[in-house]
C-alpha cells in the first residue's frame, strides 16, 4: 500500500494531500524548500555531539606519547623508561568503543521513550561523569580505562540519536549536508583533540594531559544545554499526538506559513506512514525490524554499510597514525597527525558541498575505488621499499607512505564518513528507526573496537601488507553500494521508504518519478471500483 494513500479515517484536522506534484514532499523539493537558519542552527548544535566523538577519540593516541601519561599509566621498561604494551594501549583505545556499542544498543529505546532533545541531553551528561572518572585516575589505569568507557557510553548514544534528530528535523534539500554536518564535527573534534595535544605535550609540569582530557567536559556542557533551547524533532513528537507542535516545528524549519502546501504534505505523509505502519501490528516487536516490509534487506543494509565505515580503514591512521609515522622516521610525528587531521576537516568541508549535488551511491563508490588504491600503494611501497631497521634510509617511502594515507583520508572524508551517517538515518521508517540505527551503529562501534584493538598486534606481526585487507574491503563496498543502496538524495524520508518498499532497482533508483508513482496510486484500483460499486448499489 503506498503512503501517499489519504486515508478515509485520517483526523479530522489533517490536510488532504496537495495532488500537484510540485508541492513539496514530491521528488524534487529543492525546488520549494527554503535553508532556514533555525534548520541550521538544530544541525549545527545537535553535531556538536560529534564534536565530542572525534575529541575523545582523537586526545587519545597523543597521550601514550605524553612523559607524566606514561609514568602514570604505563608499564616500568627494563631501561627505566615509561610504555604502555600493546594490550594495555588497546585496551585503554578500546574501552571507548565498548562503550559506545553499549550506548549505542540503548539510544534507540532512550529515544523513543524521553524523545530526541531530551535523549540527547542526558547522553551528553554522561560524558561529563566519563571525563570526571579520567581525569580523577592519578595512577591507576583501570580507572582511566573505565572513564573511557563511559564517556564512550555517551558518544555511541549520541552518534544513534543526533543524526536521527538532525534527518527526522530538516528539510530535504538541505538533510544530506545538515546530517553531514556531524561528521565535519567530529574531524573537527580529532583536530583539535590534535591540537591541544601538541600544545600540552610539552608542558613539564605533571598532569597536563589532564588540560586535554578536561576539555571534554566544556563541549558536553555546551552541548547538554544547548539542545534544550530547539524544538522537538517534528516526526517524533507527531508520533506522540503532538499534531500541533509537529506542524508549527516543520513551518519554522521551512520557514513557511503552518496551513502551507508543502507543510501540509508533509503532515500527511507522516500521518499516512504511521497509519501505514500501525496497521501492521499492535506493539512493536523487534522481530518486526526483519519480517516488516523490505525491513530484513534493510537492516542488513544499514548494517553492512556502518561496519563499511569502519573497514575503509581511516582509523588506522587516526589511532595509530602517530605510532606508524614515527615509524617511516618522520620526525615530528605530532605534525603528521595534525596534517592528517587537517586533510580530513579540510576534505569532509568539501564533501558537505558535493553531498546534495551528486548522489549518495556515485559519492560512496568513488570514494571507496579510491581508497582502495591508496592502499594499494600503502601495503606496496610500506612493504618493499621502507626500510624499517633504518627508515631514514628511506626517505622517499616515507613520504610517499605519508602523501597516500593523506589522499585515504581525503577520500574517506568526503564519502563514507559523513555519508554513512547520513544514509543510516534515511534508510528506516519511524516505527524501526532509533531500534535499526542503534543496531547499525552498533556495528559502526563493533568494528572500530576490533581495529582499535588489534591493530597494534597485527601490524606487529603482518606489516605495511595489513593495508590489503582494507583494499579488499574498500573493493567489496564499491559492489555492495551499486547492487544494493537505493539513491535517497532529495528525496523525503517518507518517499525513500516508500522506494524500499516497492522494490526501486537501485541502479535506477535516482530516475523514480514520486510524481508519477503517485499519480499511479490515485487511479482508481479494480478493488476500489470494486467497492464504489457495492457503496452505490447501498
Ligand atoms: O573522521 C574519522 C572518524 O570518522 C569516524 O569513522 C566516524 O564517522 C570515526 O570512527 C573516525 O575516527
Amino acid at each position: 500500500m503506498g503512503f501517499f494513500k489519504q486515508k478515509a479515517d485520517a483526523p479530522a484536522q489533517e490536510p488532504k494531500r496537495d495532488p500537484s506534484p510540485s508541492s513539496g514532499g514530491s521528488g524534487s523539493p529543492s525546488q520549494q524548500e527554503r535553508v532556514t537558519l533555525l534548520a541550521c542552527a538544530l544541525g549545527a548544535i545537535a553535531a556538536i555531539g560529534g564534536f565530542i566523538f572525534g575529541y575523545v577519540s582523537g586526545q587519545i593516541s597523543g597521550f601514550f606519547l605524553m612523559k607524566d601519561y606514561a609514568r602514570r599509566f604505563g608499564e616500568l621498561q627494563s631501561d627505566g623508561s615509561y610504555d604502555f604494551s600493546a594490550a594495555r594501549q588497546g585496551t585503554i583505545v578500546g574501552l571507548l568503543c565498548v562503550g559506545a556499542l553499549i550506548g549505542s544498543l540503548i539510544a534507540g529505546k532512550m529515544a523513543d521513550t524521553v524523545g530526541r532533545r531530551l535523549s540527547i541531553s542526558m547522553f551528553a551528561f554522561f560524558a561529563c561523569v566519563g571525563t570526571i572518572i579520567e581525569i580523577s585516575s592519578s595512577t591507576h589505569w583501570v580507572q582511566f580505562a573505565v572513564g573511557r568507557l563511559v564517556t564512550g557510553l555517551s558518544i555511541g548514544a549520541l552518534s544513534v540519536v543526533v543524526p536521527m534528530y538532525q534527518s527526522e528535523s530538516t528539510p530535504a534539500v538541505i538533510r544530506g549536508v545538515i546530517v553531514s554536518s556531524y561528521q565535519l564535527l567530529i574531524t573537527m573534534g580529532i583536530w583539535t583533540a590534535e591540537m591541544v595535544n601538541w600544545g600540552t605535550e610539552t608542558k613539564s609540569n605533571s598532569g597536563a594531559w589532564r588540560i586535554p582530557n578536561g576539555l571534554t567536559f566544556a563541549w558536553a556542557l555546551v552541548l547538554g544545554a544547548g539542545i534544550l533551547f530547539l524544538p522537538e524533532s517534528p516526526r517524533f513528537a507527531y508520533s506522540r499526538g503532538r499534531v500541533d507542535e509537529a506542524r508549527q516545528t516543520i513551518a519554522r524549519l521551512h520557514g513557511l506559513s503552518t496551513d502551507s502546501d508543502i507543510v501540509n504534505n508533509q503532515i500527511a505523509d507522516i500521518q499516512a506512514k504511521i497509519d501505514e505502519e500501525s496497521e501492521n501490528t499492535a506493539a512493536f516487536s523487534w522481530t518486526e525490524i526483519f519480517t516488516a516490509p523490505r525491513m530484513f534487506y534493510r537492516t542488513v543494509l544499514g548494517i553492512v554499510l556502518q561496519a563499511g565505515q569502519q573497514l575503509t580503514g581511516a582509523n588506522f591512521f587516526f589511532y595509530f597514525g602517530t605510532t606508524v609515522f614515527a615509524a617511516t622516521g618522520i620526525s615530528n610525528s605530532y605534525v603528521t597527525q595534525i596534517i592528517l587531521g587537517s586533510v580530513n576537516v579540510f576534505a569532509t568541508i568539501i564533501g558537505l558541498f558535493i553531498i546534495d549535488r551528486f548522489g549518495r551511491r556515485v559519492i560512496l563508490m568513488t570514494g571507496a575505488a579510491w581508497m582502495m588504491m591508496c592502499f594499494l600503494v600503502y601495503a606496496f611501497v610500506g612493504h618493499f621499499a621502507l626500510d624499517h631497521e633504518n627508515p631514514m634510509l628511506t626517505p622517499k617511502a616515507g613520504s610517499a607512505l605519508v602523501t597516500f594515507s593523506c589522499l585515504a583520508i581525503a577520500a574517506f572524508a568526503v564519502s563514507w564518513g559523513p555519508l554513512v551517517w547520513t544514509v543510516n538515518a534515511e534508510l528506516y521508517p519511524i516505527r524501526y528507526r532509533s531500534f535499526c540505527m542503534g543496531i547499525a551503529t552498533a556495528s559502526n562501534w563493533f568494528w572500530n573496537f576490533l581495529i582499535s584493538f588489534f591493530t597494534r598486534f597485527i601490524t606487529d606481526k603482518i606489516d605495511y601488507f595489513y593495508g590489503l585487507i582494507f583494499a579488499g574491503c574498500c573493493a567489496a563496498l564499491v559492489v555492495i553500494v551499486f547492487f544494493f543502496l537505493i539513491e535517497s538524495k532529495d528525496r523525503t524520508l517518507e518517499e525513500i521508504d516508500t522506494m524500499y518498499v516497492q522494490h526501486v532497482n537501485p541502479i535506477t533508483s535516482s530516475r523514480w518519478d514520486a510524481a508519477q508513482f503517485r499519480d499511479e496510486m490515485r487511479q482508481p484500483q479494480p478493488s476500489d471500483v470494486h467497492e464504489h460499486a457495492h457503496e452505490d448499489e447501498k
